[in-house]
């Protein structure tokens, strides 16, 4: 069956993540800078009139279709307007890898909300949709509004920004990382001092970091080897709570030649830092 909408759901990196504090409830404050690549996965959407509910084509491996963010995302929406819709059965081509800090299960979840929105033409406004994206999750609010932001809060108070659009080389060291693991971890670094204005770009290197990168490295080595390996070629960081790491380059050729010669088994790939996420391009095109 031809799909009546195909749609991009990319990956998200953090540029930098700082940990500021901790709120009453366990969740961290964190300040951290959100950019797009034009690299991710793909959903399409198949609309069933005859079949009313949300369905998954095939199950992601690994996430029983109750808990996946796609149903969870749609349910949600479904909820919220009520009514008679048709059906849907949404399809998944996944190229993110899962527990890789590129936000691939939130961006999921922003696609299908979007989607869905075109779709059965509901006219939701984007702060509605980032308010049901972010009880699903702490990263889902950027890609609903689908501009690179210097994030607050657990990452929902958003402040739209432009870092340069350079290459990256983003590496997936062997291992999955857990985020809940990584917030719960004694050494982790939860103090450091609030940066007062939305840096407009990264700038100065060693200003700007990822706060969970130390912990990190210590509990997985496959993390520490990749960014030792990565860092010879200038700074290298690790997205979210990993387990990707990426390094910049000011050229597509400059990030091929480093990903050519990188270590055997180790897997990833090249992108480009956009601040416009490719799901509003295409959303904009369509309309
Ligand atoms: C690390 C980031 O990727 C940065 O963009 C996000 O903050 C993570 O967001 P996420 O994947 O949506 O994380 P969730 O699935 O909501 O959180 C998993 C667990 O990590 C912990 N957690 C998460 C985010 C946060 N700001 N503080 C936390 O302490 C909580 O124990 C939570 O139960
Ligand atoms: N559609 C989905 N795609 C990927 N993971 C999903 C999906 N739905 C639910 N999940 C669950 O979410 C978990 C985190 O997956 P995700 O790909 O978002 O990780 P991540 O890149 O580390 O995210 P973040 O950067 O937000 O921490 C997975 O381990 C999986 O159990």
């Amino acid at each position: 069956m031809i799909p009546d909408l195909i749609l991009p759901s990319p990956a998200k990196l953090n540029l930098f993540l700082h940990i500021v504090g901790r709120r009453d409830d366990g969740y961290h404050e964190l300040q951290t800078l959100f950019q797009f690549l034009d690299y991710g996965d793909e959903l399409s959407f198949t609309l069933t009139p005859g079949e009313p509910g949300v369905r998954l084509a095939e199950p992601v491996p690994g996430v029983d279709d109750e808990d996946n963010l796609i149903v969870r995302a749609a349910r949600a929406l479904l909820e919220r307007v009520g009514g008679d819709l048709p059906g849907v059965t949404i399809g998944i081509t996944k190229r993110l890898p899962m527990g890789g800090g590129l936000g691939g299960g939130s961006s999921n979840a922003a696609t299908t909300l979007l989607g869905l929105n075109h779709l059965w033409q509901l006219d939701l406004s984007t702060d509605e949709l980032a308010g049901i994206g972010l009880g699903l999750g702490a990263d889902v609010p950027v890609f609903v509004r689908g501009h690179a932001a210097f994030g607050e809060g657990v990452g929902e108070t958003l402040t739209n920004t432009n870092p340069p659009e350079d290459w990256f080389v983003v590496l997936k060291p062997g291992c999955n990382i857990n985020t809940g693991k990584i917030f719960s971890e004694q050494g982790l670094t939860r103090n450091t001092p609030r940066i007062k204005i939305a840096p407009a770009f990264e700038g100065d290197a060693s200003r700007y970091r990822n706060d969970c990168e130390d912990v990190v490295r210590k509990l997985y080595p496959e993390v520490n080897q990749s960014l030792e390996w990565l860092s010879q070629f200038g700074p290298a960081r690790l997205t979210g709570t990993g387990a990707c790491i990426f390094g910049r380059f000011p050229t597509e050729s400059a990030a091929r030649i480093i990903w050519e010669s990188k270590p055997s088994g180790v897997t990833g790939f090249v992108a480009k830092g956009v601040n416009k996420s490719p799901l509003h391009k295409k959303l904009t095109e369509l309309k």
